[in-house]
């Protein structure tokens, strides 16, 4: 027997009245329907956007009793005439500064050293490197920063001739690369005295052969000083796939890749300065006095945009600090905060800041707004903060509380320069720390700069000795998923974005920010029952890949 479902609720349906025949003929003659007019992409906005559905972003957020969080809002789609590849996402993270990328890397000792804020410049962002270290090995970063160039290997794996053909299989096996290097002590800096690569090694059964017995001693080498066009038209004479570079002792100082001819190109979008050529690089600093002998320190190897790094920016503290950089290092751009309100982001515009870093407790490790009971939910602070920074022209960084591609137009759409990730950046190869595995799964750590852990160690390092001030954490210490690489990773979160810029029918970061300060842009506040449909539900198991 089947069941059958009574669509009137279960009451009697209406017993079907006769229609007359001259109704039925007039009904047939209803009149013929409109043609709207063709869709193209010169139709004027008017038609492209003709009904407004939604709310204007003042609609939502300035209400003043409610603040929302990034997943308490959706954005209502426009008209798509463009491909994502014609976005662009050029920007600026402060006001000297532009990016082809929107995205900058969290000044975090577990986010931001050398390697994560090299990559992000190649890719068209910005990285900031932590100060949780001594003065010296920060400015050692950001000089490794500065003095990289895309086609040269600084730090090349490098073997000894006492080392034994087991040792460059090992490295060939970890690493990938052939081709390594022999020197006098098996450093990089010692006297170059051969090359061992694949054909040097491959016919030879006895893995203990040592490397000094079987490496090509014949080198084609070039002098320290060589530009990167000369170093790849000697590669490309030579046929050989690794050319050392050697200073007037013949030490080994460098290394070129004949497979990094092609990837150096690989970066069109890379954050330079227009003279030298060289990564531009953030660090991040406190407003202590002694913070001050870090950031002439900083300054002398070429840091161009510093942070100063509190949770709660509007302090004589770093008011007094800004002031200081603004008159030793009238060139360098400061990014103040963090803040967000108007009243905090007001103080330290006017006293000159160039950036300012919104986020109070948002972030996924921040305890913030538990322990110190102070803090706004971030998407309205982004608002809040950037519509009053916009007037100023100053720039602005929606920092923290990032965990997907939707969270970063959504910062983007609430009117941020750019977006400031931690907990999605840890994770990938180029962050500092090993990998580990935890229940199968391979994981690197990850903590918040007031964790405990973090300030211990950065007093124990800063200061050179464990002071006894009663400490009040505002973070955890916890650990995040691997990501692999942010040479993939970054093109992949870039990509998500423009789909996202492409869905809104909006071509740049300008045309959206326009859109937002003249109510084009809609919104919706989504009910908790809407935010649930909006993820993933009713499902058994799904899987989800990180990248
Ligand atoms: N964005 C966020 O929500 C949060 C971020 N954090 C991160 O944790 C780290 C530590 O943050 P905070 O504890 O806010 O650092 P902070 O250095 O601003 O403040 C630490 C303490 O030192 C005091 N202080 C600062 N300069 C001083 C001076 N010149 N003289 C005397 N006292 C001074 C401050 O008032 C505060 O009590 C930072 O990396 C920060 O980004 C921490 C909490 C929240
Ligand atoms: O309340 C906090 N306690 C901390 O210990 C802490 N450490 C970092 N931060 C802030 O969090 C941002 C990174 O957040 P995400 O992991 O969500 O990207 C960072 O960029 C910071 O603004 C902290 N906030
Ligand atoms: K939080």
């Amino acid at each position: 027997m089947s069941e059958s479902h009574d669509l009137n609720g279960g009451c009697a349906s209406p017993t079907p009245t006769a229609v007359s025949a001259s109704t039925a003929a007039a009904l047939m003659r209803s009149p013929p329907i409109k043609p709207w007019p063709p869709v193209t992409p010169s139709m004027p906005e008017s038609e492209l956007f003709a009904f407004a559905d939604g709310a204007a972003a003042a609609e939502v957020f300035e209400s003043g009793a409610t603040g929302y969080a990034y997943n308490d809002i959706i954005l209502l789609p426009g008209h798509v005439y463009f491909a994502a590849d014609d976005v662009r996402l050029d920007s600026r993270v402060s006001r000297s500064i532009p990016l082809k990328t929107p995205l900058v890397s969290s000044p975090m000792d577990t986010v931001t050293e050398s390697a994560m804020a090299i990559h992000m410049a190649l890719q068209g962002g910005l990285g900031f490197v932590h100060y949780n270290n001594t003065v010296r090995e920060q400015k050692k970063e950001v000089d490794r920063v500065k003095r990289y160039e895309s086609g040269f290997i600084t730090d090349p794996k490098t073997l000894a001739p006492h080392h034994t053909i087991a040792d460059a299989r090992d490295i060939k096996a970890r690493y990938g690369f052939q081709g390594i290097p022999v020197t006098e002590d098996g450093r990089m800096g010692s006297r170059l005295l051969g090359i061992v690569s694949n054909r040097d090694i491959e016919f030879i059964r006895d893995p203990q052969v040592r490397l000094g017995d079987v490496m090509t001693r014949e080198l084609v080498t070039a002098r320290e000083g060589v530009t990167l066009e000369e170093a790849y038209a000697i590669v490309k004479e030579s046929k050989k796939g690794k050319l050392p570079i050697v200073n007037g002792r013949g030490e080994l100082v460098g290394l070129v890749a004949r497979t990094d001819i092609l990837k150096s190109r690989d970066f069109p979008n890379s954050t330079k300065d227009k003279v030298g050529k060289r990564l531009l690089c953030g660090a991040a600093i406190g407003t202590r006095p002694e913070d001050r002998d870090r950031l002439d320190a900083l300054v002398e190897v070429g840091v161009d945009a510093i942070v100063l790094d509190s949770s709660q920016g509007d302090s004589t503290y770093q008011l007094d600090m800004l002031r200081y950089i603004k008159n030793r290092h009238a060139h360098l751009d400061v990014i103040c905060g963090n803040v967000v309100t108007r009243s905090q982001a007001y103080h330290l515009i006017r006293a000159g800041a160039d950036g300012l870093r919104i986020g109070m407790g948002c972030g996924s490790i921040c305890t913030t707004q538990e322990v110190m009971a102070c803090g706004r939910p971030q998407a309205t602070a982004v608002y809040m903060v950037s519509q009053l920074a916009r007037e100023h022209g100053v720039p602005t960084i929606a920092d923290g509380g990032v965990s997907s591609i939707g969270h970063i137009i959504k910062g983007l759409s609430c009117g941020a320069s750019c977006v400031m990730m931690g907990s999605m950046l840890a994770g990938t190869d180029e962050a500092p720390g090993e990998y580990f595995y935890k229940d199968g799964v391979r994981l690197k750590k990850y903590r918040g700069m007031g964790s405990m852990e973090a300030m211990k160690q950065g007093s124990a390092v800063r200061y050179f000795s464990e002071d006894d001030r009663v400490r009040v954490a505002q973070g955890v210490s916890g650990a995040v998923i691997d990501k692999g690489s942010l040479r993939r990773y970054l093109p992949y979160l870039i990509q998500g974005v423009k789909h996202g810029f492409q869905d809104l029918g909006v071509l740049s970061l300008q045309e959206l920010h326009q859109r937002l300060y003249e109510g084009r842009l809609r919104f919706q506040v989504r009910t908790p029952a809407g935010q649930m449909e909006g993820s993933v539900h009713s499902l058994y198991t799904y899987e989800r890949s990180a990248v």
